[in-house]
C-alpha cells in the first residue's frame, strides 16, 4: 500500500521515514529533503497509530514549526491528529514545560526577559557594581549580556569567556561577575526568565529525577530539525529526554551551521553516532531543489566534515550562476532591479525571487530603488529591536498587569513618560515593582512634578485591572495607558500606530495573554513578519532577507547582493579562524536557496560604512570563498563594460554616458 507520506521519497529518503525506534540520525546536504523527510516520518509514525501528543518536533523558528505540521497533517490520513502534535521551538517548548512546572522551581509567575530587557534589567543594576563613569572604557550593557549568554551557551565561567573573547574588558572582570551574580539574583527574585535561563531551566527540570521521569514518558518520540545548530544546553535537554535515544531522529547539515555565535556547534551533529553506538545514520545527496549548474558552485563552495556531494534530481540542466560586477552599491540596487523585472516579464512572479543578503542594511540602497519603481517587497530578519520598541511597550504594560514585580517592565514604561529620566525611573520602577499600583500615589508624589499627571493616568489605567481579570478589558486597559506615552515619545508615531493595534487586537483574542506575551518575547523576529500589514500589495511581492532569515527556504531566484570581501564574509567575522569558517557556511546556504537561477552581484567600490553620509569609498573584491575553482563555473558579467565604462585596472574612469546631466546652466552664459 502506498501512503501519501511515502509517495516520491527516494531510496534513502524512505529508509530514514521508515526507520523503527532506534537512534536515527539524518545528515543531509542542502535541499536534500531533511524537511521532507521528518513531516513524513512524523505522518507515518500518526498513521501507525502513535497518539500525537506523543511526538515531541523541535525545531528553529515558529515559522519552520507551523509550516511542518502543516506538511505532516496533509500527508496524514488524520489532519486533524497533526495539529495536536508537541511542536515549536526549543524555546517556546521550554516555556511551556517550566509554566507547567514553575512551582518545582520555587517560581510563582513566569516572565520570559527578550534580549533587550536584559539590557534594560542590567543597565537597572550596572551602576551598583562601579561600571559607571568615564574614567576608563567600560564594557557597553549589551557586550556585558553576551558575556552572560556566551557563558551559559557553552557552560564556561565567564571570567574565561571574558579572558577569551572580550581580553579588553579583562580590568573590569570583578564587576562584571558580581553584576552577573546580582542579575541572576535578581531575576530569580522577581521571577524573571532570559531566553537562555528557559532552557536552563528545562535542562534543570529534566535532570529532575521526579519532573524528568515525567517528561521522559510524555514524549516516546522526539524529533529535532536543524540540529548543527545546537548548544550544549540543547544536546542535554534532548540526551535528557531520550537517554538511550529509543524514539531519536535529529537532521542536520553540518556545512548549514550557522549560529557559532549564539554557542552552537555543529559537531553535535558529527558526535551524536558516539553517544548512541546502535545509531542508525542515513546521509542523503540527491537534491531536489536546485539545477546542476547551481549545485556544482554550491558543491565547490562547501565547507563542513560531512563528505556530501550534492547531485541534482531534476533532469534539465539550466543556466550556470552569474556573478555580476556592478560600478557601486547604487548602480548593484539598479541592476537587481532591473534583472528583477525582466525575470517578472519573462513569467517569473516575483514571489517567486528573493534577494538575500549577510546583514539587513545591505538592502537600504535597493529598498529605495524598489519603492521608486514599485517594486512590491516584504523584508525578513535584522529588524531590530528598537524597530519594534513600540510593540514592546505595548508588551510591558502586559507584562506589569500580569506580574506586577516586572520591574523591568516598569522601568521601560516609566521611561516613556515626559519628565521622567534614567534616576526616576530606576527608583519609580523598584517602589512599584514591590508594590504594584497600590503605591500609584507614593509613586506619583515621588516624580517630578511635570511628571505627575501623565503617571496618574497611566497607574490609574494600569491599576484597574489584574491578572484575573478578563484578557480583552486587560488589554484595553493597557493599550489606553500607553497610547498617548507613544504618541509623545516617537516623533514617526504614524507608522507605529498600526503596529501596536494590530498587537493590541491580537492579544485582544488570545485566551492566555501569559503565553502570548512570552511567545512574543521568544520569537521576535517573526513578530514583525506577522503582524506587518501586508507589503503594499497585490499579491505579488519579491522577498528580501538576510541569509540567516532565509535558511530553510527555497526561491526559483536568487539574487545574492554584496558578495564581495568585506560584507561577506563580513569584516567582523574576519578575526578568527571560526569567524570566516561560519561566514562560509553562510555562503554556502545562501547558494543554496536557489532552484533556477543564481546571480552574485559584486559593487566594485563601496563606502566604508554602509549608511554614513561621510563614508570614504573603497575598492572591493569578490568574495574569497568564490575561488578561482569556483568563478570557472559561473559566468561572468560587468556591468560596466555592457556600458562601455569599464575603468583601467584601478583607476577609476569617469563614465562615458553621464545619466543625469548638468548642462542647464550652460543657457546663462549663452
Ligand atoms: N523525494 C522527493 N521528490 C521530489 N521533491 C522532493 C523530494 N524530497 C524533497 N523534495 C523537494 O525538494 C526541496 C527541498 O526539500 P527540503 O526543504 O525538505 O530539503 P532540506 O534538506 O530541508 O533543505 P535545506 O537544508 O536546504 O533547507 C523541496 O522543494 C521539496 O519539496
Amino acid at each position: 500500500m502506498t501512503n501519501d507520506w511515502s509517495e516520491g521519497l527516494d531510496g534513502p529518503q524512505r529508509e530514514a521515514v521508515e526507520h523503527g525506534d532506534g537512534p536515527l540520525i539524518v545528515a543531509a546536504g542542502a535541499g536534500t529533503g531533511k524537511t521532507r523527510v521528518l513531516t513524513a516520518r512524523v505522518a507515518r509514525l500518526l498513521d501507525a497509530g502513535v497518539p500525537p501528543e506523543r511526538i515531541l518536533l523541535l525545531t528553529f523558528t515558529r515559522r519552520a514549526a507551523a509550516s511542518m505540521t502543516s506538511r505532516a497533517a496533509a500527508l496524514c490520513s488524520d489532519p486533524q491528529a497533526a495539529q495536536r502534535i508537541a511542536g515549536g521551538t526549543f524555546h517556546a517548548v521550554a516555556h511551556r514545560v517550566v509554566a507547567e512546572y514553575a512551582q518545582h522551581l520555587g517560581l510563582r509567575d513566569v516572565t520570559v526577559l527578550d534580549p533587550d530587557d536584559v539590557i534594560d534589567l542590567l543597565d537597572l543594576l550596572r551602576d551598583e557594581h562601579g561600571l559607571d563613569g568615564t574614567q576608563r572604557r567600560l564594557p557597553t550593557t549589551r557586550a556585558i549580556a553576551d558575556i552572560c549568554s556566551r557563558a551559559v551557551n557553552t557552560g564556561t565561567p565567564a571570567r574565561a569567556v571574558i579572558a577569551d573573547q572580550f581580553g579588553w574588558a579583562l580590568d573590569s572582570a570583578d564587576q562584571i561577575v558580581e553584576l552577573l551574580r546580582h542579575y541572576a539574583a535578581r531575576k530569580r527574585e522577581r521571577g524573571l526568565l532570559d531566553l537562555d535561563d528557559l532552557l536552563v531551566a528545562w535542562r534543570a527540570l529534566v535532570r529532575d529525577p521526579g519532573v524528568g521521569a515525567r517528561l521522559r514518558a510524555r514524549w516516546d518520540w522526539v524529533l529535532v530539525d536543524e540540529y548543527q545548530d545546537v548548544n550544549q544546553l540543547q544536546v542535554d535537554i534532548v540526551h535528557g529526554l531520550a537517554p538511550d535515544g529509543t524514539g531519536l531522529t535529529v537532521v542536520g547539515d553540518d556545512a548549514q551551521a550557522i549560529y557559532g555565535f549564539r554557542g552552537a556547534s555543529a559537531g553535535h551533529l558529527l558526535t551524536l553516532a558516539d553517544s548512541f553506538p546502535g545509531s542508525r545514520l542515513v546521509t542523503l545527496q540527491r537534491n531536489f531543489r536546485s539545477t546542476q549548474p547551481i549545485l556544482d558552485l554550491a558543491n565547490e563552495a562547501r565547507p563542513g566534515d560531512l563528505p556530501i556531494r550534492l547531485l541534482a534530481d531534476r533532469a534539465a540542466r539550466g543556466e550556470r550562476p552569474g556573478l555580476v560586477v556592478c560600478e557601486n552599491g547604487d548602480d548593484e540596487a539598479r541592476t537587481v532591479a532591473d534583472r528583477i523585472l525582466a525575470a517578472h516579464t519573462d513569467g517569473l512572479p516575483l514571489r517567486e525571487q528573493a534577494v538575500l543578503m549577510r546583514t539587513g542594511s545591505h538592502s537600504a540602497l535597493l529598498e529605495v530603488e524598489l519603492k521608486v519603481r514599485n517594486i512590491p517587497f516584504v523584508k525578513f530578519g535584522g529588524i531590530g529591536y528598537l524597530e519594534t520598541a513600540h510593540v514592546r511597550d505595548l508588551l510591558a504594560s502586559f507584562r506589569v498587569v500580569l506580574n506586577p514585580a516586572d520591574e523591568v517592565s516598569w522601568y521601560r514604561l516609566l521611561g516613556r513618560h515626559r519628565g521622567i529620566g534614567k534616576v526616576h525611573a530606576r527608583s519609580l520602577a523598584r517602589m512599584l515593582a514591590d508594590g504594584g499600583t497600590e503605591r500609584a500615589a507614593e509613586a506619583v508624589a515621588e516624580a517630578p512634578a511635570r511628571a505627575r499627571t501623565g503617571l496618574q493616568g497611566t497607574l490609574t489605567l494600569l491599576g484597574s485591572v489584574d491578572a484575573a481579570t478578563a484578557v480583552p478589558a486587560i488589554v484595553d486597559a493597557c493599550h489606553g495607558a500607553v497610547d498617548p506615552l507613544l504618541r509623545q515619545h516617537y516623533p514617526d508615531w504614524q507608522r507605529r500606530v498600526t503596529d501596536v493595534d494590530g498587537v493590541a487586537r491580537a492579544a485582544a483574542q488570545h485566551a492566555d495573554l501569559r503565553a502570548f506575551v512570552g511567545e512574543q518575547a521568544i520569537d521576535p523576529v517573526d513578530l514583525a513578519g506577522d503582524w506587518a500589514k501586508d507589503p503594499h500589495l497585490d499579491e505579488d511581492w519579491v522577498t528580501l532577507s538576510t541569509i540567516h532569515s532565509a535558511k530553510g527556504l527555497e526561491w526559483g531566484a536568487v539574487h545574492l547582493i554584496r558578495g564581495c570581501d568585506g560584507a561577506l564574509p563580513s569584516d567582523m567575522a574576519l578575526g578568527s579562524d571560526d569567524g570566516l569558517a561560519e561566514e562560509q557556511r553562510l555562503f554556502y546556504v545562501a547558494l543554496t536557496r536557489a532552484r533556477d537561477t543564481l546571480d552574485v552581484y559584486v559593487p566594485a567600490r563601496l563606502p566604508t560604512h554602509p549608511t554614513s553620509f561621510n563614508a570614504r569609498f573603497i575598492m572591493t573584491k569578490p568574495s574569497r570563498f568564490l575561488a578561482p575553482e569556483a568563478r570557472a563555473l559561473m559566468d561572468e558579467t560587468d556591468t560596466r563594460a555592457s556600458r562601455g565604462e569599464v575603468p583601467a585596472q584601478g583607476a577609476e574612469a569617469p563614465p562615458a554616458v553621464a545619466r543625469v546631466r548638468l548642462d542647464e546652466f550652460d543657457d546663462l552664459f549663452a
